[in-house]
């Protein structure tokens, strides 16, 4: 006879996680299911251990400017990849070990087997299967590789294994040039690893709107090796692969394989679901609600393909797991989109992207702010680039969204954030303070710009004398 849940959740990732934290408010009777290892993809082999390495070479790369500050010495200092890797797996090992640490009180809840669906109601854990009243499916994502690219395996590595790598490969290529690619693709550069990256597409982490999207692809280009085009593995060397993009070759000793990754779907036998699914087999679901139909199962994290990012999988989590207990179905209204890549300048989009406004037919007026001659990024060696597009509402000017390449875009796009989520107009954006000298007075630019093209004129003193910048 099969065990009885009220709830089921398949992954203890962040969204299985986050769900937990909202069933067990309302019922001790469920389980949480994980043949993986434990400690999330976040912590494990994501946001953490990359951004471990991203501090590093961001930290040695500031070398390449010491000369010219007047500081001798620089070119005797020389990365030791293998301590780097030791110290960013020993920094990996605290965060995940903190995450399995806090799942110490509910471990008599944790089943280590892998599940698959029977029905909506029944998960086949191989030498057992269960029921549970609802069922939520929190399996995350996984690195892809192509079947042609297999026989090549051994010589490619995936962000699950780039951070066991005891050191760095001398050469690399690294495929995509998304968040993971110039994030990654960067910091191996900055550590002096040969790097080819070959993208596409010309953009870089994730930009949407064509002339951000160029002018981060020739800036990075400038950076480091970027080939546009199609990436192709032509076969092994001595050591390593051939790769190429159209009738360029270069032999390296690794690929880094960033094209994308695949919603963990492929092992739960949805068929089994009775649900119609799609050509990528993702059942169809109501993104407000997480509900799979009108079935009691529900999609929570990087599984859903909706924004994979972390803070969208922790508020899943508790969406799916409300929903999971609640006897009927709340909706639940999203935060502010929000997206930064960590390549340096950071690459973010707040609010909707240049492709979102485009595609829903969204009218709107746009404000371009540059940092590459504001006093305070010039004097920052390798911080005076970067750009923002703003994009305002035509009457009033509210901020509908913000795509941006800039040097502390993580936190100006969180401010751009704040202030689209307060819905306010162009006239109160002037009236807040923007302190001197500081990154953020490049927006300024890009505000006045919008006020400028709005239908309701915004008249403030404060415009005149921005319009003559303030003297210093
Ligand atoms: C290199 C990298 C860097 C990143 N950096 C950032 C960042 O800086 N900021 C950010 O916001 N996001 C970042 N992300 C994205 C972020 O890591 C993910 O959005 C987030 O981890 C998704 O959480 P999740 O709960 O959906 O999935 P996961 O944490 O992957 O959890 C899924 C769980 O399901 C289990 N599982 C899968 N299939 C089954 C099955 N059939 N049965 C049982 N268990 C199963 C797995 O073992 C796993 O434990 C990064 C991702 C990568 C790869
Ligand atoms: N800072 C962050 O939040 C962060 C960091 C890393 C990863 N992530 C998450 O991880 C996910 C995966 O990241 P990713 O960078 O692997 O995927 P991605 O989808 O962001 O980018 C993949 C890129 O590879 C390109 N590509 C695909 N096939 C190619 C080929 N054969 N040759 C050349 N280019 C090719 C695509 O055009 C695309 O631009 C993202 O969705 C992101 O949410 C987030």
């Amino acid at each position: 006879m099969s065990k009885e849940y009220d709830v089921a959740i398949i992954g203890a990732g962040t969204a299985g996680l986050t769900a937990q934290e909202e069933v067990v408010k309302h019922t001790d009777n469920y389980v949480l299911i994980d043949d993986g290892p434990l400690g999330t993809t976040c912590a494990r082999v994501g946001c953490m251990p990359s951004k471990a390495l991203i501090a590093v070479a961001d930290d040695f790369h500031k070398c390449s400017f010491f000369d010219e500050y007047g500081i001798d010495g620089a070119k005797g200092l020389i990365p030791d990849h293998q301590r780097i890797m030791a110290r960013v797996r020993s920094m990996r090992d605290e965060f995940s070990g903190g995450v399995i640490q806090e799942m110490s009180g509910f471990m008599d809840k944790v089943i280590r087997k892998r599940a698959e669906f029977l029905d909506p109601n029944t998960l086949d854990l191989g030498d057992e299967t269960i029921r549970a009243k609802s069922i939520i499916i929190a399996t995350g994502s996984k690195p892809f590789i192509p079947d042609s690219w297999l026989p090549f395996k051994e010589f490619i590595i995936d962000t699950d294994q780039f951070f066991e790598l005891e050191t760095l490969p001398k050469t690399m290529a690294v495929f995509g040039l998304g968040a993971v690619g110039i994030e990654l693709g960067q910091a191996l550069h900055r550590l002096g690893v040969r790097v080819t990256v070959i993208s596409r597409r010309k953009t870089a982490g994730g930009l949407t709107d064509p002339k951000l999207a160029e002018y981060a692809f020739d800036h990075f280009s400038k950076e480091m090796h970027i080939e546009l085009g199609t990436a192709q593995i032509l076969g092994k060397t001595p050591t390593g692969l051939e790769v190429g993009c159209g009738s360029k070759r270069w032999s390296v000793d690794r690929v880094l394989i960033a094209t994308g990754r695949r919603p963990g779907l492929q092992d739960l036998n949805l068929k089994n679901l009775k649900v119609d699914l799609d050509a990528k087999g993702m059942p169809v679901f109501n993104p407000e609600t997480l509900q799979v139909g009108d079935l009691p199962v529900f999609l929570a994290g990087d599984v859903n393909g909706l924004k994979p990012v972390l803070h969208e999988a922790a508020d899943d989590g508790t969406i799916a797991g409300y929903n999971a207990c609640a006897g009927t179905m709340a909706r639940f209204k999203k935060r502010i989109p929000l997206q930064i890549t960590f390549s340096s300048p950071d690459i973010a989009i707040a609010g909707l992207s240049h492709k979102a406004l485009t595609e829903k037919g969204i009218d709107y007026v746009v404000g371009e702010a540059s940092w590459e001659e504001l006093g305070r990024a010039r004097m920052m060696l390798g911080k005076a680039a970067g750009r923002a597009r703003i994009y305002a509402e035509p009457q009033k000017g509210r901020l509908l969204g913000a795509e941006l390449m800039a040097p502390a875009g993580e936190h100006m796009a969180h401010l751009l954030a704040l202030a689209m989520g307060a819905n306010l107009t162009i006239k109160e954006i002037l009236g807040m303070p923007f302190y001197h000298p500081v990154p953020e007075e490049a927006l300024l630019d890009a505000f006045l710009q919008i006020a400028t093209q709005i239908t309701d004129p915004v008249s403030m003193p404060i415009l005149q004398r921005i319009k003559g910048k303030p003297h210093g």
